[in-house]
């Protein structure tokens, strides 16, 4: 399979043209999110890229292992800066990735939907086709490194199942258009570009900048019956009613309205199936 093409993503999304400040393409490193938040601390500018072919340390959500291995997938990590959103509103920028992510899904034919925060989910039986890690990059001043993992072609190892046992997927097992990575790694960095610069322009307010909408639309976690993995361990179960313009999921928990910031949701079912 051939290498993702640095040069063609360089010309098409660096300034001045492009929305992106330096673009690089590596053959193998532990992690790109690591890598730009060290980068973070020698000065990297606002919308520094970092791709990888391979990643021998990915990481994933919550301390999970994100399985790397060269050629099946977009291993990317992004640098903002917005310089004009609050370190309260940052937590929305995942949802904005997920967002992104789903719209190159539905431009290569594949029906993605999110699982809240940001899972994306393809195919009949609703396998994890894409993941993102968003991570706070330094303590005094607004800094995100956003990974984005993509399974472009099934994996040739194994992969344990996410929680709730939700099965891998990749985008040629959905029948998209085309595997070229260079080409999808293109329409994510476009996508992503684009529905965050909505974001940054409203201030990382999601109803404001005209993405809450969207996600509530996609959001396949919306109406079920879920339990939630808090960020402290804890569980709660309840139905999901909604998502606010931080992107924090509202449960409904027997009457009682719980917000969630963080965790992990698991679908049990929709209240429709359990009458
Ligand atoms: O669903 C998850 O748990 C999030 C997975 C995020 C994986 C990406 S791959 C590029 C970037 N570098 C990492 O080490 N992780 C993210």
């Amino acid at each position: 399979m051939a290498p993702i093409d640095a040069s063609r993503l360089r010309a098409d999304l660096l300034r001045p043209a492009g929305p992106y400040a330096a673009l690089d393409v590596v053959s193998v490193t532990g992690s790109t999110n690591a890598d730009l938040r060290m980068a973070v601390t020698e000065g990297a500018e606002d919308r520094t890229v970092l791709i990888a072919e391979e990643q021998t340390a990915g990481s994933g959500r919550r301390g999970r292992v994100w399985n790397s291995p060269p050629g099946a997938g977009i291993y990317c990590s992004v640098l903002l800066r917005p310089r004009d959103v609050s370190f309260a509103r940052l937590g929305s920028l995942s949802v904005v990735a997920g967002l992104a992510v789903t719209d190159v899904a539905s431009a290569l034919g594949v029906d993605a939907v999110l699982k809240w925060p940001n899972d994306v989910l393809a195919g009949p039986e609703r396998g994890k086709c894409a993941g993102i890690l968003s991570e706070a990059a330094s303590s005094d001043e607004i800094a995100v490194v956003l990974g984005i993992g993509l399974n472009v072609r099934p994996s040739p190892v194994p992969v344990s199942p996410g929680p709730g046992g939700l099965p891998a997927t990749s985008l040629r097992e959905q029948g998209a258009r085309t595997t070229d990575r260079t080409q999808i790694a293109a329409l994510l960095l476009a996508a992503l570009a684009d529905r965050e610069d909505s974001w940054r322009q409203a201030r990382g307010d999601l109803a404001a900048a005209g993405l809450l909408q969207d996600y509530r639309d996609r959001c396949a976690t919306l109406g079920q019956e879920v339990k939630a993995i808090l960020a402290d361990g804890g569980t709660l179960f309840g139905v999901a009613v909604d998502v606010d313009d931080a992107g924090q999921l509202i449960l409904d928990t027997g009457g009682r309205r719980r917000t969630l910031y963080a965790g992990d949701v698991v679908h049990l079912r929709s209240p429709q199936q359990a009458s």
